[in-house]
């Protein structure tokens, strides 16, 4: 789970008795000004927000009980954020010692968290129509192991680290690896997503909202699952998954062109396309056409990402391990009769660090940016990142004449 910064030490007023009858209240509203900078690691709201601290009180020589209540029994986020209640607590100015009292919400208190995080009613609803300010990714290719995975991944990290709010749904049927390349996966147990009544809290990883059909089978288990049942499944995904206001969603879409793709054509249909492909001419032909379905759904393609080309020798020469013009290839074909041509995003370089950190789930546009894969990765998330909040579809409040 994400470390948070540590709450800013907030500063009690100075309060003699003859000033303020009731210094201890003052206290008290300081500490839960302290506490509004702690977040909930899973919904990455402030606790005072979702109505999780209950009462503050103090005493005359500084000391501190905090009510704590938690969404549900045996809630994962229970030590990390009874941790930083406690160290926000103890940062508050004039405070000497804390006790955290931990209870669970009611059934009514969390009917009316639910309704708090959906509008009114709590009803279920999709929370990336065409009226959304989030921007879609899906990104896709042709053939399975180009990539797509490992370059969704860390494209989702570098744009959180942009400090957007970037969220990943993975629905990579046959090969869901996103929650171990982000640090998911412990001990081969994935972690869970919490489930809040009929909401689900997406785990996070490096600060990103991750919610993967690998966290619903059994450990590592193959999914044969036929159409509805994972057009259903994605449509979960999108309605039950609490994201909150996501700046970037990234699709992580199985390869080729099945059943996946085309439910995810129908469900957002104002998702954008980005295409991954190697250099090899082979890959080229299938990326294309993963391309085209796309656009027959009606999503337009932002651009291609070539992968693994060629990597760099310590004598100077560069290993073109999976050949070249795989990517220029796939632009050249995509581009053909429409208006603007589509980009290629970037060549990234075959890259030990990147396949590495992936395989330990730290993901090198953090621990290694200056690697030449790091480096292509971030100029596409900055590219990504530049590109204003989602406006198609919605409704400009311009009154025609
Ligand atoms: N630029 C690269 N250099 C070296 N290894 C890479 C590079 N990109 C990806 N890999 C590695 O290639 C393998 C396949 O990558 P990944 O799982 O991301 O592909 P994928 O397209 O998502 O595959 P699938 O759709 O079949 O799950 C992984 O081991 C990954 O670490």
């Amino acid at each position: 789970m994400q470390s948070r910064t540590a709450p800013a030490r907030v500063r009690l007023r100075t309060v003699s008795r003859q000033d303020n009858p009731v210094p201890e209240v003052a206290a008290a509203s300081a500490v839960r000004l302290a506490l509004s900078r702690v977040l909930d690691p899973e919904i990455r709201k402030p606790i005072t927000e979702l109505d999780m601290v209950g009462d503050i009180t103090v005493n005359e020589v500084g000391e501190v009980s905090v009510g704590i209540k938690l969404t549900i029994v045996g809630c994962p986020a229970a030590d990390t954020i009874e941790r930083d209640v406690r160290a926000a607590t103890l940062g508050t100015a004039g405070v000497t010692a804390a006790s955290i009292h931990v209870t669970i919400m009611t059934r009514e208190e969390r009917a009316a968290l639910t309704e708090k995080l959906r509008g009114p009613g709590g009803a279920r609803t999709m929370q990336f129509g065409p009226e959304a300010l989030t921007r879609i990714y899906a990104v896709t290719s042709g053939k399975g192991g180009v990539g797509k995975s490992t370059l969704t991944a860390n494209l989702a990290v570098a744009l959180a680290a942009e400090g957007l709010s970037v969220g990943i749904v993975d629905a990579d049927v046959y090969g869901f690896s996103i929650p171990g390349i982000l640090g998911l996966v412990v001990n081969g147990q994935t972690q869970k997503p919490t489930r809040v009544d009929d909401m689900i809290l997406p785990p996070v990883g490096y600060g990103v909202k991750i919610i993967s059909i690998g966290m619903f089978v059994d450990d590592n288990a193959a999914v044969a699952w036929r159409g509805p049942m994972l057009h259903r499944t994605i449509q979960q995904f999108l309605t039950d998954v609490y994201f909150g206001d996501l700046d970037v969603l990234l699709l992580d879409l199985p390869p080729g062109t099945g059943d996946v793709a085309i439910s995810v054509g129908q469900l957002l249909p104002h998702a954008e396309v980005l295409v991954v492909t190697t250099p090899q001419p082979a890959a080229a032909d299938v990326a294309e056409r993963s391309g085209v379905v796309a656009r027959q759904t009606g999503q337009k393609i932002v651009g291609v990402i070539e992968n693994m080309a060629g990597l760099s020798q310590p004598d100077g020469s560069v290993l073109e391990l999976f050949g070249s013009g795989g990517g220029a290839e796939v632009v050249r074909r995509l581009s053909a009769g429409q208006d603007a041509p589509v980009p290629l995003l970037a060549s990234i370089p075959l890259s030990v660090a990147l396949r590495a950190g992936g395989d330990v789930g730290a993901p090198i546009v953090l621990t290694d940016p200056l690697d030449p894969a790091s480096v292509a990765i971030l100029r596409v998330a900055a590219q990504l990142a530049a590109r204003p909040r989602g406006l198609s579809g919605l409704k400009l409040p311009v009154t025609p004449r």
